[in-house]
């Protein structure tokens, strides 16, 4: 098959879909990968890195979707690129469709088969493309809050851990799936008082079993929300319903009665975010305030470490990319359940629930499209 790898046009995204070593594994098992020149760049990787690997380069991004049959990406297609998409052309990245109802339509109309990283599902429900970049978000919101509490940036003025005599300061968690969990182990590392929040007792039960003690946990309802928010310094969203629009947990009302200097981080923002009044941003600009409650809402988190990430998506991916390089979509998405969930948009139609719903689209099983 051809791969083309892209470089990422998105605001400050410097992650790319695949490594020199990816590149590698695919050349290796017969594939042809072009790779836009200076993809590599943000993450580390050179262009002589990827040619080492047996890869080709292409000068521009009309080269790159000009010749490939697969098309391996990192965030979803941003409008520049819309008229870049052929009928008929795998696109293999995340696209939180449930989230635009613009993408969505856009990529009804090309005809493309779009493969999302987030909805690819196992057989115990876990999401294997989404949780690396969980694990990067849910330990960076930690930090970027952390910064954000501090006064020249608006915060209440307080330090995690608090130190000797002063108490730490206090994280609230919204859902604690990987997000979460990878939040509340770094909070609970610097020293904060953390609680955590889910609707999955099984998980708080779980979740109690492993973390240190400065880690509570809590049942997620709106009698306890708006209990909490009143005393908490840092709230994290990181709520997950897969391929769905995320649900509104934080109410505009709820912010009159935090204190000024509140930090939110709505990691659940690619999925439309779990606060009402979140509205994506950008690494560029990232927060905003309302009711001085500062907001941080960067739909694209792991985009700031692209070292880290490019590597931790690619050990990802690669074996779902060789799947579809081997075999072809259909049959791909034929032999492996855990790839026909990726399916969203194929060919016009909508093939995943949560999108269809999100929009009052129709919605086809994706077995009508195989
Ligand atoms: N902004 C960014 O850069 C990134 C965002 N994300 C997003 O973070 C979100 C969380 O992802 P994961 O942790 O991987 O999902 P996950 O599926 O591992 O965890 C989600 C958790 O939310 C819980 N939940 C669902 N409804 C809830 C409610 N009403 N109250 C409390 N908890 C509830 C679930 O029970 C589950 O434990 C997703 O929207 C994902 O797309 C992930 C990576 C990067
Ligand atoms: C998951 C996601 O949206 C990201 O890594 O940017
Ligand atoms: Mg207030």
């Amino acid at each position: 098959m051809i791969i083309g790898v892209p470089t990422e046009i998105k605001n400050n995204e410097n992650r790319i879909a695949l490594t020199p070593a990816g590149a590698a594994e695919l050349v290796k098992r017969g594939h042809v990968v072009y790779i836009q020149s200076g993809g590599g760049n943000g993450s580390g990787f050179k262009d002589e890195d990827y040619t080492e690997a047996g890869a080709k380069i292409l000068p521009t991004i009309e080269d790159v979707y000009g010749i490939a049959e697969m098309i391996m990406k990192v965030k979803e297609p941003i409008e520049p690129e819309y008229k870049l998409i052929k009928k008929n052309q795998v696109l293999f990245t995340y696209f939180h469709f449930a989230s635009s109802e613009k993408l969505t339509k856009a990529m009804i109309d090309n005809g493309s088969v779009c493969i999302a990283y987030e909805t690819v599902e196992l057989d115990d429900r876990s999401l294997p493309l989404l949780v690396p970049m969980s694990e990067v978000a849910g330990r960076m919101s930690v930090q970027e809050g952390a910064k954000f509490l501090e006064k020249t940036f608006g915060g209440y003025g307080v330090l995690l851990g608090g130190v000797p005599g002063v108490p730490p300061a206090k994280v609230l968690i919204l859902g604690g799936g990987i997000v979460g969990t990878e939040a509340a182990k770094m909070a609970a590392g610097l020293g904060a008082d953390v609680t955590i929040m889910d609707i999955n007792l099984k998980r708080l039960r779980y979740l109690d079993d492993i973390m240190p003690a400065n880690v509570k946990t809590s049942m997620s309802n709106d009698y306890n929300i708006r209990d909490y928010v009143k005393t908490y310094d840092l709230i994290i969203g990181a709520v997950l319903i897969p391929g769905a629009k995320a649900p509104r947990l934080i109410t505009r009302d709820m912010l009159k009665t935090m204190r000024p200097g509140t930090v939110m981080v709505d990691v659940a923002v690619d999925q439309g975010g779990c606060f009402e009044t979140t509205k994506a941003t950008t690494h560029a600009d990232p927060t905003f305030n309302i009711d001085d409650v500062i907001h941080y809402c960067v739909a694209n988190m792991p985009g700031a470490v692209p070292r880290t990430s490019t590597i931790a998506l690619t050990n990802a991916t690669l074996p779902y990319a060789l799947q579809i390089a081997e075999k072809g979509w259909k049959q791909a998405c034929t032999n492996s359940i855990p790839l026909r969930k990726g399916l969203n948009v194929v060919n016009g139609k909508v093939v995943y629930q949560g999108v269809a719903e999100a929009f009052g689209l129709p919605f086809e099983k994706a077995e009508t499209v195989l």
